[in-house]
């Protein structure tokens, strides 16, 4: 039975869904790191909220983790290079707060236009300030959005209802989109100029981080009121305390900050600042609807091998993943088969798909198959990591897809290019789920796949198999399967050997010395 750790606060609902399920399920808030680490080989599903750091170390020490779930959307908490190096999937729940979070935009827009966390202590304090609360009205000022994705477009259309002016910065967002939100949008320069409000709504990330400093600060109108509600690493804090001390920024609504908890801050006290702690995501509506997501999508990925939100792993359906699994099978074969007989740098990698697989979600059976024929050569490399190992050693993989196939109801078929040479191996699955190679480098076989195998690639002459025998019975390892193919009779010619043991090195050679041998090779699978 799977386990998972659930190691910051989550809705009870997500313990009844991973019980119901069939997980194990712990619940150890609060941990320290060297807490973490210390348990965190026990557990292959681990599920957080923001306070749990997912360190390069916590994963060194997670020896058995699959996969990290961010009740949530940043995941900024996570280091996903180091998780996808270990081969661990990293998912969020995209959505499932961005409804309360763009609302608790929307009301700290408010609370700043109307001064209410100061007007409230006020009252509360029995004074009567009717003339020290003057506000600004939203009505006809501009907003400017830093980010229109989920959550900034949810903000759009709330204060388009206000009828504000809404204006977005967003690369990625586009004229369609814009136009179909009823957002301008323009540059970023322009928004700093324009906007009187401003709110931020990116992910944290290298590009994103210090967007708005003391520059970006001194292009924005005077009197403009900021809030965050997106990560605290997006503004220089000094430079919109410098701001708002000065007088041009009139208000700042923070509800993150650079550093949290934030149970200390120069913010703290100001009069134009209103400030929640990290609150975005904090409705029982919301909570609810995260803590769901993370222990169904971890759950399935861990019971089923279904692939959901994840962001360092192509998705695969609780639809898809049982027919998915015996080709995954096939091409773990296939791909560790050509990766055992690759002798050079690798150059570049096409698969065809072609019948029946070709109708299938085809990128986490690349995944697989880059995972194979890395793994030879980097012994750490899996389905997640193996994309980015192969972009990182500038390795061209190619895909491509034929509905129909001419021999088999469904075949893959792995092109390898390396300095040297290319080759080929193809594969198929017998009666519906039974993985067989049925062509190398041309020449037509159908190999099932042992633990240990012979690779031998010879000239067809007569009297090779009886003397191959020989120097493998002389070695006392016993034939299981002699596959054998070639091209044209007398031409080029191939032997596949399953034995019931490995074949040591000094067997190999006596392998190689004998007449007609070209190349001779054990395979472990
Ligand atoms: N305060 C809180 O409790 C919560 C905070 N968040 C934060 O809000 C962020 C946004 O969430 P979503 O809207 O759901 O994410 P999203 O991924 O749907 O949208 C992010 C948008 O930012 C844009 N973007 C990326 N790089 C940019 C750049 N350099 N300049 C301008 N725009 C850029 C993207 O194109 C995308 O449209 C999350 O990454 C998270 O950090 C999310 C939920 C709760
Ligand atoms: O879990 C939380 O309270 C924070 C939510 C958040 O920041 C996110 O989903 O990115």
């Amino acid at each position: 039975m799977p386990k998972v750790l659930i190691s910051d606060a989550l809705s009870p609902a997500a313990v009844a869904i991973f019980r119901d399920r069939g997980v194990e399920v712990d619940v150890k808030t609060d941990l320290k790191p060297e807490e973490l680490k210390a348990i965190i080989g026990q557990y292959d599903g681990l599920a957080i909220r923001s306070a749990t750091k997912v360190t390069k170390e916590v994963l060194a020490a997670a020896t058995n983790l699959k996969v990290v779930g961010r009740a949530g959307i940043g995941v900024d908490n996570v280091d996903v290079p180091a998780a996808t190096q270990r081969g661990v999937v990293v998912m969020n729940t995209p959505f499932g707060n961005s409804i309360t979070t763009a609302e608790h935009a929307i009301a700290m827009m408010f609370a700043l236009a109307r001064q209410l966390p100061d007007a409230n202590a006020s009252t509360h304090a029995g004074k009567w300030e009717k003339s020290r609360f003057m506000g600004v009205e939203l009505y006809g000022k501009t907003l400017g959005l830093i980010g229109c994705g989920n959550i900034g477009s949810i903000v759009a259309d709330r204060a388009i209802g206000l009828k504000m002016k809404v204006i977005a910065y967003d690369p990625f967002l586009s004229p369609d989109r814009a136009l179909d939100l009823g957002v301008e949008k323009v540059e970023l320069d322009g928004l700093f100029q324009r906007a009187d409000f401003l709110t931020l709504h990116t992910p944290l990330t290298d590009q994103t981080r210090n967007i708005v400093d003391a520059a970006a600060i001194a292009k924005m109108k005077p009197g403009v009121r900021i809030i965050n509600c997106a990560r605290g690493g997006l503004i220089v804090e000094e430079d919109l305390l410098a701001a708002l001390k000065s007088g041009h920024v009139a208000g700042a609504a923070l509800d993150v900050f650079a550093v949290e908890p934030a149970k200390e801050s120069a913010f703290f006290g100001l009069p134009n600042v209103v400030c929640t702690p990290h609150l975005g995501a904090a409705t029982s509506e919301a909570q609810e609807n995260v803590a769901l997501q993370v222990a169904e999508q971890i759950s399935d990925f861990l019971l089923s091998g279904a692939v959901t939100n994840a962001l360092n792993m192509p998705s695969v359906t609780a639809e898809e993943a049982p027919k998915l699994k015996p080709y995954l099978a096939l091409v773990e074969q296939l791909g560790g088969f050509a990766g055992q007989i690759t002798e050079t740098r690798l150059k570049a990698v096409n698969i065809t798909y072609e019948g029946d697989v070709a109708q299938l979600n085809t990128r986490p059976i690349t995944s697989v198959i880059l995972a194979g024929l890395l793994r030879p050569l980097l012994d750490s490399v899996n389905m997640v990591s193996a994309p980015v190992v192969a972009r990182e050693y500038d390795i061209d993989v190619s895909e491509t897809k034929r509905e129909t196939c001419e021999d088999y109801h469904t075949l893959v078929r792995l092109t390898v290019t390396t300095e040297r040479q290319t080759r080929t191996i193809a594969g198929s699955l017998f009666a519906g789920t039974k993985p067989r190679i049925v062509e190398l480098e041309g020449i037509s076989l159908e190999a099932e796949v042992a633990r240990n195998m012979l690779f031998v690639r010879n000239e067809d002459k007569p009297g090779f198999i009886g003397r191959l025998g020989t120097v493998l019975g002389d070695a006392g390892i016993n034939i299981a399967n002699f596959n054998l193919g070639r091209r044209p009779e007398g031409g080029s010619a191939l032997a596949l050997v399953s034995v019931d043991s490995p074949v040591a090195d000094e067997v190999v050679k006596a392998v190689l010395a004998l007449p007609s041998v070209v190349q001779a090779k054990a395979l472990n699978f």
